[in-house]
């Protein structure tokens, strides 16, 4: 009998496309790996052509890539979509970046559509150069000085308090839970608010429902844009985000400009020996009067001040609080360690104020650990380098190379931290760790040239808040506290998935 081996053409076709294919795919993979041993670039996963690694992030993306470095290492390079990219997941490498060559890698990519649509002139995204530093001069010498910050102390203490009886006024006197998420956001957002415009949250200063803009900007910064990653599908637009920057940006501006209106025409005829504290509107407005030509300060540098201090402040501090708080309601132990210690210095009678705070350290503990273990910038603002520069064991990193620092797995890194996953306060107790960017072993507000501006206003607001709260309150929440669901929410923002209630019980009734 006679087989008949003859294919129907399209099976030959079919065959002969995907071997081609598979040939040329093998070539790809190694020319790939040739091209980074050649060009001595850090090792990473195989990215693939047009989306590079964004398939391998996730939704938790300083997850993935914590767990990308357990196979490739500390420095690890790949592409985000297009965009090479190097990725810095341990302490000793974040000092390279962000210390020894921090000059080089002080930089931010400026290809983001938020750069283009939303913040243009804004200092976070600000690439490397002169507007940036003009911006930085006057965020650290004149808006965030340790002294400017002291100025505003009362109103620190102020918002906390309104915060307490808030919450218990919501708690129905101790009876039902509260959304203590929302009630932290709203304490942040009117501090912020009330730094940046010298007035209270619902005097009629707010203008044109500004505070409310300023949260959807916040939001929308937040939102992931494929054309960032993947430029040539920029223009499709393909989930709104850049028409909805826009529209944003158009109701943001007339709005902050309205707030800026309102500033001049009060100012005006207030008399400026009043007690009244200035907000960084005014202290900005009174220094355009005097600004030398290379420092002049126009309104688009107070608009993007506005913006930028509002949306770097509230959100990130919000989430601390409220990761700590959720912490010493699953560790009842250490929240009665915090009130003894708060007791032992302010007793029992008064409430706590911010000159309290230095007297408390264990506190302070509790703070570090918690930006430890949930950094509020798991992965920092990508920075970019500026020129070709070698880092580690002679890895080249090329000029406009996008740098990722995963703050989140520094913290977490078994080399550094004993029990890494555990929250531990104590440790903090033997290992003296100041959150001024001189120590990489946790970088939770960064370090070098763009490290974070507000480090101070954010780690007064956070023990402040944290002490009083623990203090007014005992806390309890429904259900078993040892099992409260500590889920981290979708994105690279490191909030918490779901809001916390809890129960507030009197501790201290001149609290409230
Ligand atoms: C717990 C709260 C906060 C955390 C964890 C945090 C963390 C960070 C981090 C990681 C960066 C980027 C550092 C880098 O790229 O190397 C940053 C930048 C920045 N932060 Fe914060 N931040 C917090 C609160 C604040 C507050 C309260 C303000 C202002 C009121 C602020 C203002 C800024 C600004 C303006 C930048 C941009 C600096 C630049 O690019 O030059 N932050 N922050």
């Amino acid at each position: 009998m006679e087989l008949d081996l003859e294919l129907p053409p399209w099976t030959i076709i079919f065959v002969t496309i995907f071997i081609s294919f598979l040939v040329l795919w093998v070539f790809y993979v190694k020319f790939q790996g040739a091209k980074r041993r050649r060009d001595r670039l850090p090792p990473g996963p195989f990215s693939w052509p047009v989306i590079g690694n964004m398939h391998q992030l996730g939704k938790l993306p300083h997850r993935a890539l914590q767990d990308l470095s357990h196979k490739y290492g500390p420095l690890m390079y790949l592409k985000l979509g297009c965009f090479p990219t190097v990725v810095v997941s341990s302490s000793e490498m974040a000092k390279e970046f962000l210390k020894t060559h921090d000059l080089a890698f002080a930089s931010r990519p400026t290809e983001y559509a938020l750069v283009k649509h939303l913040t243009p002139n804004g200092i976070i995204t600000a690439p490397y150069g002169a507007h940036w530093r003009h911006m930085r001069r006057l965020c650290v010498v004149e808006l965030l000085s340790p002294k400017r910050i002291e100025t505003y102390r009362s109103v620190r203490e102020d918002e906390v308090l309104d915060m307490i009886r808030s919450i218990w006024k919501k708690s129905e006197q101790g009876t039902v839970p509260v959304n203590v998420s929302n009630s932290f956001a709203s304490l942040t957002s009117s501090i912020i608010w009330r730094i940046l415009s010298g007035t209270k949250f619902s005097d009629e200063l707010n203008g044109s429902g500004l505070k409310e803009i300023l949260d959807e900007v916040t939001a929308t910064m937040g939102i992931p844009h494929i054309g960032d990653y993947i430029p040539s599908l920029d223009w499709l637009d393909l989930q709104g985000v850049k028409r909805h920057m826009k529209s944003v940006r158009r109701v943001m501006d007339a709005a902050v400009d309205k707030m800026i209106d309102q500033h001049v025409s009060r100012n005006s005829t207030v008399n400026s020996n009043s007690h009244h504290v200035k907000g960084f509107v005014d202290v900005l407005l009174e220094m355009q009067k005097t600004a030398t030509a290379d420092m002049e300060i126009t309104r688009d540098h107070i608009k993007a001040i506005i913006v930028d201090i509002y949306a770097a402040g509230t959100d990130s501090t919000t989430s601390q609080i409220e990761w700590a708080m959720s912490e010493l309601i699953r560790n009842p132990n250490i929240a009665k360690k915090v009130q003894d210690e708060i007791e032992s210095v302010v007793g029992n009678h008064r409430i706590v104020t911010e000159s309290d705070l230095a007297a408390m350290e264990y506190l302070q503990c509790v703070v570090k650990e918690t930006l430890r273990l949930y950094p509020a910038g798991p992965i920092m603002v990508p920075h970019e380098s500026t020129e070709a520069c070698t880092v580690g064991d002679g890895y080249l990193i090329p000029e406009k190379t996008r740098v990722v620092v995963n703050a989140w797995a520094i913290g977490r890194d078994p080399k550094v931290w004993e029990d890494p996953l555990e929250f531990k306060p104590e440790r903090f107790k033997d290992k003296n760790i100041e959150m001024k960017g001189q120590d990489f072993d946790m970088v939770p507000f960064g370090a070098g040239r763009r490290g974070c501006p507000g480090a101070q206003l954010a780690m007064g607001t956070i023990s402040l808040a944290l002490a009083q709260i623990l203090h007014c309150f005992n806390w309890k929440i429904e259900g078993n506290p040892s099992e409260l669901d500590m889920s981290e929410g979708f994105g690279g923002s490191n909030n918490r998935k779901s809001h916390l209630y809890a129960i507030p019980m009197l501790r201290i009734p001149n609290c409230i």
